[in-house]
This record gives structure tokens, C-alpha cells and sequence, in this order.
């Protein structure tokens, strides 16, 4: 099991992580989700021993996870970490970028590894290719594929799908995760993306202010959000008579002490979504029909 201890972390005298504690147990999947800056990509260099703490301590099963000043190596063998940068071989073909770390006594073995990646990230008919010549994209595929290579425990990854375009990165993020699942390899994964936490997360971390505010099943923290900003990762919220409830909770009906004013309607393909006004409140619904602004509608809060 992965063991976060309390631990603390500051870069030079900015506290960035306060007293976080968590386990990680092998093969679970583990969403990290927090506003921009939150510290969610220092937790997994944290945990990747990219640098040392302030307070506290990092096990991996017996192992203490130790930053530069313990290693003259950053990292360890049973860990991998995939940046928001990939650091790939840029004039080698992406076969080679794969197996870079792989052992040339065992070709076959080898060759049989390079290929289940590559089908893993969806590059079977690229694998000849210089990585230079590559998309944003691709090389995010390429770098999943190669941390992927050594068969770590635990993979740490940051952003994983942010340059892959919306047409691959649905079947590729069900690819990635179900392998990692299949080998047992834990993971964490730092994300802004909440197609990247639901089905897949067994749990799901809130960064908030330097600390650790929720840890709990997806259906948990989705259910009861706690706070606004909580709530807007999963989509459109609105705060009633001090409630939090999600756009889609709010239908329109005939009559209903919740009157709003229609402000402006956006087409999102099955449906539209209304942004309309409360006094000096904005409310957000979602309807089948186009609503002119200006109209005046009645809303109910629905069961989720
Ligand atoms: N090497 C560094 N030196 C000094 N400050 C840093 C360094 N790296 C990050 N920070 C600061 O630490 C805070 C947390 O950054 P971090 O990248 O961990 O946040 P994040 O939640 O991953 O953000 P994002 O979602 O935008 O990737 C930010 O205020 C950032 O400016």
C-alpha cells in the first residue's frame, strides 16, 4: 500500500501542501481533482521523490519514498510519473521511445511488450515513426505507452489526456485504465476532467487551500459536493436558498415558487442550456426546447 503520512511541503517559503494523509492500496485508481494551482501536480512529484518534504512521510509498502537529498537518482523503479512535459527521445522512431528501458537479452519478449503498448495507445501503424514528426497528442500517447514499458506499481499521472484530441481520447482513456486495473498497477491521477474521475475513480481527492477537504467515493463527493467549486467539477451548479443543485435537478413546469428570467440559451447538441436571472441571482437549467430571453419560466428541483 501506498502510505501518504502527514506530510507538508512548501516551495521555499510558499506552503503548498499542508498535513495531507492518504492511503493508496495496490491496483486502486485515484482521482485528484482541486483549482489551478491547488497542488496537485507537487502532491505526485512528491510522491515520485522529485522532492524532498517538509514534514512527514511517503511508504510504498516498506519502502520510504525519499527526494534529492536521500537519491542521486530522482525516482524509483516500481514508480512512474507522466508530466503535464514528456520527455521524449525526439529523433528515435516511438517503438524505441517504448522500449527504451527494456532489456535487449530478451528480443522477443521485448518486441511482444512494444506491441501490446502500442495497441494500448492506439499507435500499432505509427511505430516506425520519429517522434519529432509527432502531434501533441501523440506524443502524450507515446509517453503513457513508455511509462507503461517496465511494468511499474504505482503510475502517477498529470493530466493524462490533455493534448489528445475528443475523438480518441474517450477509447484510450477506457484502454489505459482498464490495463492499468488488469496489471494491478495502482494509480493517481491528477485531472481537471471530470470524464477522467467518473467510471473510473474508486476515489476522488479535493485540494483546497493546501489541504486535503474530501476523500471519498465519486458517488459520495458527486451526491454532496460540500462546496460550490466542489460541485462545478462535475458540471453546471447552482446555489438555492443555500443548496447546491445541479443544473440538470432543475425542469421546467408550469407553476412553481422558483420564477426566473430567461437571459441567453446556448445549443449543446441534445439540448439546450438556459442561463436565466433571479433578481440579481443567475440560475442554470438545461431544456429540450429553445427558450427566448426575456421569458419568464418556473422551475422545480427534481430528484437526481
Ligand atoms: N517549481 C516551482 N517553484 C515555485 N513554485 C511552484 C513551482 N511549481 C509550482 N509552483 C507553485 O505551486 C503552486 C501549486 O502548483 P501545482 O502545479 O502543484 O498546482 P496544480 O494544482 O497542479 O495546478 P494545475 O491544475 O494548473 O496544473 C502554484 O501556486 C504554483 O505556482
Amino acid at each position: 500500500m501506498l502510505q501518504i503520512k502527514n506530510i507538508t511541503f512548501a516551495y521555499k517559503k510558499t506552503p503548498i501542501l499542508k498535513a495531507i494523509s492518504f492511503n493508496v492500496k495496490p491496483g486502486e485508481h485515484v482521482s485528484i481533482i482541486g483549482e489551478s494551482g491547488s497542488g496537485k501536480s507537487t502532491l505526485l512529484k512528491l510522491i515520485y521523490g522529485e522532492y524532498d518534504l517538509d514534514a512527514g512521510q511517503i511508504l510504498w509498502k516498506d519502502t520510504p519514498i525519499l527526494g534529492p537529498k536521500f537519491n542521486l537518482v530522482v525516482g524509483y523503479e516500481f514508480i512512474k510519473y507522466v508530466a503535464q512535459e514528456f520527455d521524449l527521445m525526439p529523433f528515435t522512431s516511438i517503438e524505441e521511445n517504448i522500449g527504451k528501458h527494456l532489456s535487449n537479452f530478451f528480443p522477443k519478449e521485448k518486441k511482444q511488450r512494444i506491441a501490446e503498448l502500442l495497441d494500448v495507445v492506439e499507435l500499432t501503424p505509427f511505430a516506425k515513426q520519429k517522434v519529432k514528426t509527432l502531434s501533441g497528442g501523440q506524443k502524450q500517447r507515446v509517453a503513457l505507452a513508455r511509462a507503461l514499458a517496465k511494468q511499474p506499481e504505482i503510475m502517477l499521472l498529470d493530466e493524462p489526456f490533455s493534448h489528445i484530441d475528443s475523438f480518441k481520447k474517450r477509447r484510450l482513456r477506457r484502454n489505459l485504465f482498464r490495463y492499468l486495473k488488469q496489471k494491478n498497477i495502482s494509480c493517481i491521477v491528477a485531472t481537471h476532467d471530470k470524464n477522467d474521475v467518473l467510471g473510473f475513480a474508486d476515489r476522488i481527492l479535493v485540494l483546497q487551500d493546501s489541504k486535503l477537504i474530501l476523500n471519498d467515493l465519486p458517488e459520495v463527493i458527486y451526491k454532496h459536493p460540500k462546496t460550490p467549486l466542489v460541485a462545478s467539477f462535475f458540471g453546471e451548479c447552482n446555489t438555492i436558498d443555500g443548496q447546491l443543485v445541479y443544473a440538470h435537478r432543475l425542469a421546467v413546469v408550469k407553476d412553481a415558487p422558483l420564477k426566473v428570467t430567461v437571459k441567453q440559451t446556448y445549443f449543446e447538441g441534445y439540448r439546450y442550456l438556459i442561463e436565466a436571472t433571479k433578481e440579481d441571482h443567475t440560475i442554470i437549467f438545461y431544456h429540450q426546447e429553445y427558450l427566448n430571453p426575456g421569458k419568464d419560466v418556473c422551475l422545480k428541483i427534481v430528484a437526481s
